[in-house]
């Protein structure tokens, strides 16, 4: 049977590589996949993981029809075994009812990829349909950590190095940005809430918010 999978988690988690890893598989076995993405880093029509692998995919423009694109490769003579999708948080909640069409009505297997909650901590309503439809939603098994040791759970932004909770949902960017540009931090709840970044907690500092990570 078919599913709509939702890998999610926070920023610098390994859903890209994981994406790029799923299509690598199925392709050494002879499947051939159409792979959308949307406002990636790396560039227009780019799936690109922080590991340094980057691959060819469809630029999922605002107003594209997911299912209609499918159904135009079949018609065309393609092949497509399987969707995968980067960066779903950024699609509109009608593209992800495409994407549960190409499940349901033409049986493709559908891997979605993206964060679920943006810096303010309110989903992406490309996440949210998601979760509304997915068969499955899969959180990924490497852990990104806060600064504390605990298991990051939420995506902060940073302008100029303060962490900020107003502005546009939408800012394309990366972790570790120099100063003076908008970057974004991987934070436990906690930290989140308390709005500590590492620079603004002097990470490792001795202090009672520090736990101990541990190596097991
Ligand atoms: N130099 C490195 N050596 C080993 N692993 C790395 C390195 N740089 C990044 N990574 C791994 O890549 C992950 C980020 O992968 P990526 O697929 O780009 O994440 P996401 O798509 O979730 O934002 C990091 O969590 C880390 O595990
Ligand atoms: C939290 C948050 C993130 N973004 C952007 C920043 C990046 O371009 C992507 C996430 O990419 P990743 O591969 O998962 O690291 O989303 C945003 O626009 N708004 C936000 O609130």
């Amino acid at each position: 049977m078919s599913e709509l999978v939702f890998f999610s988690g926070t920023m610098d988690c390994g859903k890209s590589t994981l994406a790029l890893q799923i299509g690598h598989n199925r392709s050494a076995r002879g499947l051939q996949g159409v792979i959308f993405t949307r406002d990636d880093r790396a560039g227009e029509g780019k799936l690109s993981s922080r590991l340094g692998l980057v691959t060819e995919a469809v630029e999922a423009d605002e107003d594209m029809d997911l299912y209609a694109y499918i159904v135009a490769q079949l018609s065309k003579g393609g092949r497509v075994d399987y969707v995968i999708v980067d960066e779903a948080q950024f699609l509109a909640p009608d593209q992800i009812d495409q994407l549960a069409r190409v499940v349901d009505d033409l049986e493709m297997d559908v891997f979605a990829f993206g964060i679920t909650t943006d810096f303010r901590t309110r989903l992406f309503p490309g996440s949210q349909r998601l979760v509304e439809l997915a068969d499955r939603i899969e959180q990924l098994q490497v852990e990104a950590l806060c600064w504390c040791g605990a298991r990051a759970t939420h995506n902060a932004r940073t302008v100029d190095g303060e962490m900020v909770v107003e502005g546009a949902q939408v800012v394309v960017g990366d972790v570790n940005r120099p100063a003076g540009e908008v970057g974004y931090e991987v934070l436990c709840r906690r930290h989140h809430r308390r709005r500590a970044t590492a620079a603004s907690a002097r990470a490792g500092a001795l202090s009672p918010d520090v736990l101990p990570v541990s190596s097991a």
